[in-house]
């Protein structure tokens, strides 16, 4: 064996740059590996101290980290690099990334193929369409139920149909201020109907009976007399003494409104999963509905997941840090759509500290939305946390942005594990989240609004996937596009009216032509 140098580790492991190593370093490893045994002879000047430990990342035993060494070093050596790197020892920590690099490649890089541009083989990408009708036949209300005032109702959700105690007008009534009379004793041309005594106002009904051919002074929303069917428009007419002349003919039943013309007692007034809104109230009011039965609000829990993040802008933040963007967004997502927001705050990617946290929030939340780790990466605990311990069903939506969702129980409470990227923690929220929370809060499934406008815009879409862009309508009713499609880029979230949804099939989009936008206010922002 010619050796030339020796190389002693400081767990005594040795290993020579010689031919010899050369033919195994580029071999296979025999039983006895020539090049690495261990140190039985005293140090001599031939002896370099080395620091293995850089190689612990690729080896767990040290004589397999000699082993690394001695090929790194031979490798050096063959380029006549050796000796810079001797020159400050011990050889290891100062010296990583060049020893690093030295070593021979295992793995080729992946080769571009033709069809690179297409998904991923053997991943299971779900279209958008697919996702949703799988979670429009998975969930369930989950909300319970309380009688509530109707004045104290504003938002909620009903849980059984609310039904006309009464019709709408009760009574028949005038729909103007004016003179009621009947109408078959008026007729065509100049018409002087004497006035009786009184007045119908609202309110103030008249007891008494108009005889055929008198009039009566009627105000608008006053109920019409026994004796009256018809009204005159005040500014059509003229008092002559005590009588009202017009010209006639007027309408049978002119300027009057029928009893139930609006709504008839019994009748449905507004059905079950109806949210109430402001209108509703004077409805409900109206029909004399004074209390109605609805879902308690859904508790709609918010947790965020990274070490990175900082829960909130009032503390400090280190350079490596960021302040949590998510969960205010997503909390008032949850305000805003009538739920009840549950801050289950930040915890950092600990699995033990998310499941604890998780726990408690099936306690107080009917669902969960967490963001963050929600992909496959070394960090992205939720995901993974939620294979082991939830039942998880991953997916990877054939979306962009948000193709990472992962949906699953925890303790019989469902999580959605948003991912991470804001953008796409908008986009999930609002294409998967606002449908399965409004299922979930009794008032069943919605469509986001949508219509079409020409696009303020060019892009070319491949095939396979449905992408959403922030968009905005311009002064000619275009949607132009915000000028980054970066998923981590929150400012267009702001600079951003709405979405365009461009569909799963490729779309060559020119200025002009139509695409579908969605306006953040039909998501009820
Ligand atoms: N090798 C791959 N890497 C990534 C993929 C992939 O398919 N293969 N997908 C990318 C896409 S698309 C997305 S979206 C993200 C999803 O990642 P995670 O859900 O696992 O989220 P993180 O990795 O934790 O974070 C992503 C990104 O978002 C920032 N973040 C997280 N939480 C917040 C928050 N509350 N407020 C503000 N910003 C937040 C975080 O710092 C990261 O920058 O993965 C891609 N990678
Ligand atoms: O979901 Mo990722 O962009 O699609 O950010």
């Amino acid at each position: 064996m010619n050796v030339t140098r020796v190389f002693v580790s400081d767990d005594g492991w040795l290993a020579m740059v010689d031919a010899e190593t050369a033919r195994y370093a580029r071999g296979s490893l025999p039983d006895a590996a020539p090049g690495i045994l261990r140190c039985s002879t005293a140090p001599t000047e031939n002896t370099v101290l080395v620091d293995t430990t850089i190689f612990s990342a690729e080896a767990d035993a040290p004589q397999d980290r000699a082993l690394l060494m001695a090929q790194a070093l031979f490798a050096v050596s063959l380029r006549g690099a050796l000796d810079p790197l001797i020159a400050t020892a011990p050889l290891g920590a100062n010296h990583a990334v060049a020893l690093r690099a030295a070593l021979p490649a295992l793995a080729e890089p992946p080769r571009l193929r033709d069809d690179c541009f297409a998904m991923p083989q053997g991943v299971d990408w779900v279209p958008v369409e697919t996702a949703l009708g799988r979670l429009q036949a998975a969930l369930a209300p989950v909300a319970g139920t309380e009688t509530l005032s109707t004045s104290q109702a504003m938002g909620r959700v009903l849980a059984a149909d609310a039904v006309a105690r009464r019709s709408n007008p009760p009574q028949p009534n005038s729909a103007v201020d004016g003179y009621g009379f009947a109408h078959a004793a008026t007729g065509e041309g100049p018409q002087r109907l004497p006035l009786v005594d009184g007045r119908a106002a609202a309110g103030q009904p008249y007891a008494g009976k108009v005889p055929h051919g008198a009039a009566i002074r009627i105000l608008t929303g006053a109920v019409l007399p026994s004796g009256v069917d018809t009204v005159v428009l005040e500014e059509d007419t003229a008092v002559d003494r005590a009588a009202v002349v017009f010209d006639g003919p007027v309408k049978p039943g002119a300027n009057t409104r029928n009893a139930g013309e609006d709504v008839r007692a019994g009748a449905l007034a507004l059905p079950k999963g109806h949210r109430l809104r402001a209108p509703d109230l004077a409805l409900l009011s109206a029909l004399g509905v004074g209390a109605v039965q609805t879902h308690r609000p859904l508790r709609v829990g918010v947790l965020s997941t990274g070490d990175e993040i900082i829960a909130s802008p009032d503390q400090p933040a280190e350079p490596h840090q960021i302040w949590d963007a998510n969960r205010p967004m997503l909390l008032g997502f949850a305000k805003g759509w009538g739920y009840t927001p549950v801050d289950l705050g930040h915890v950092a990617d600990d699995p033990n500290v998310i499941a604890e946290r998780l726990t408690d929030a099936a306690q107080t939340a009917d669902v969960i939305l967490t963001s963050g780790g929600a992909s496959a990466g070394d960090e992205d605990h939720v995901s993974k946390l939620l294979r082991d311990q939830g039942t998880l069903s991953a997916w990877r939506i054939a979306l962009k942005p948000g193709r990472p969702l992962a949906l699953a129980m925890w303790q019989g409470v469902p999580v959605f594990g948003l991912p991470g990227n804001p953008v796409a923690a908008l986009v999930c929220a609002l294409i998967f989240g606002r449908p399965a929370l409004s299922l979930m809060s009794g008032a069943g499934w919605v469509q986001p609004m949508a219509f079409t406008v020409p696009a303020g815009f060019s892009k070319r879409k491949k095939p396979g996937r449905r992408e959403y862009l922030r968009a905005r309508l311009n002064a000619e009713g275009a949607a132009e596009v915000f000028a980054s499609e970066g998923s981590g880029r929150i400012s267009g979230l702001s600079w951003a009216t709405g979405l365009v949804e461009l569909p799963d099939e490729a779309i060559d989009v020119a200025h002009g032509t139509p695409v579908r936008f969605l306006p953040y206010a039909g998501f009820g922002l």
